[in-house]
């Protein structure tokens, strides 16, 4: 499999008193027509990264290869071949739709028609509109269209459908999906995590400017223990909590996480370890407030990774 992006070492010191570690020796390897996901908490060093690999930031130390090129050295080339929506891309409230795809379109040495961009991003209707008539998911499928244009082999998108409502983030996973389809490599940072499980191929888990877990959404399900999650809420009159090694010594139990009156198993065989639960549960004489199966996601992954929420300060 050819890399779309190789990174090494990647650092970045932003000047600050004292000095902010934002990125703090990361390594990566997307493939070529893959959809890749960089997940990570705010603050965990995902947008300077990719500033970085999409040539708008200098990196403290590291190297980055891209398309098997690299800035400093085939920066006309790289800019033809990469297109960019940032997490806010800044678009003219005075252009309209089709003026706005017709100008970065300009900026492209090839690429598609401005009404081919127009359409796989579905605005057709809208193209005369200005842009600050259009509503917060038409503005981001703007914002797409506008890295599309130059039918770049590699795709950044900075948290795409962040604010957006149900439904139109399920029209951009259908842009995104439309685009990996076409063979081209899709580079996205997300908070989302069901967005990241059904779109991306792999992803890495960023923390404090490193990769912690990296692997497809199932791998690394599958490496916090079990694919079944059951959540547990304790009435908080239960005389006596069951304790730690109690909970873990659970059939199929492979980890237990507490957070105030929460408890949370994640199980390989839950009809083996309810029936015990319940037992050891009754043997407490604990109340339950509520109890739920479901099957473990990537943010069951983070959390068990780092103890944090990957939303935690949204
Ligand atoms: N220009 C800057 N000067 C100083 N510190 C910065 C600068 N830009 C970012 N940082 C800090 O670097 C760290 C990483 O920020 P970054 O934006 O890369 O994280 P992120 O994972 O993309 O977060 P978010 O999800 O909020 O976008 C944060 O602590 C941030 O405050």
């Amino acid at each position: 499999m050819t890399q779309a992006i190789r990174v090494r070492g990647l650092v970045k010191t932003y000047p600050a008193k004292p000095p902010v570690e934002a990125v703090r020796g990361l390594d990566l390897d997307v493939h070529s027509g893959e959809c890749f996901g960089l997940l990570g908490p705010n603050g965990a060093g995902k947008t300077t990264t990719l500033e970085i690999i999409e040539g708008l930031l200098d990196p403290t130390a590291g190297e980055v290869e891209i398309l098997g090129l690299k800035w400093g050295q085939n920066d006309t080339e790289l800019r033809n071949k990469i297109g960019i929506s940032l997490q806010e891309t800044r678009l003219s409230d005075k252009l309209t739709v089709r003026e706005t795809v017709t100008l970065f379109r300009s900026f492209y040495a090839a690429g598609i028609t401005p009404d081919e961009a127009i359409g796989r991003v579905s605005l057709e209707e809208k193209q005369h509109a200005y842009v600050d008539k259009l509503s917060g998911g038409q503005r981001q499928r703007l914002a797409v269209a506008t890295a599309l244009v130059g039918d770049p082999e590699l795709l950044f998108l900075d948290e795409p459908t962040t604010g957006l409502d149900p439904q139109s983030r399920r029209q951009l996973w259908d842009v995104i999906r439309a685009i990996k389809g076409r063979g081209r490599t899709v580079v996205l940072t997300t908070h989302y995590m069901d967005e990241a499980e059904r779109l991306c191929d792999r992803v890495a888990v960023v923390d404090h400017g490193q990769v912690i877990a990296l692997g497809t959404p199932a791998e690394l399900i599958a490496r916090v223990g079990g694919e079944h999650v059951i959540d547990l809420d304790l009435d908080p009159t239960t005389p006596t909590r069951p304790t730690h090694g109690e909970l873990s010594g659970l059939p199929t139990v492979n980890a237990v996480r507490e957070e105030g009156d929460r408890i949370t198993l994640t199980a390989g065989e839950p009809h083996r370890a309810l029936p015990a639960l319940l037992d050891l549960l009754r043997a407490r004489g604990a109340k339950l407030a509520g109890l739920t199966t479901r099957t473990a996601t990537l943010e069951d992954v983070f959390v068990t990774l780092t103890g944090r929420h990957l939303r935690d300060g949204a």
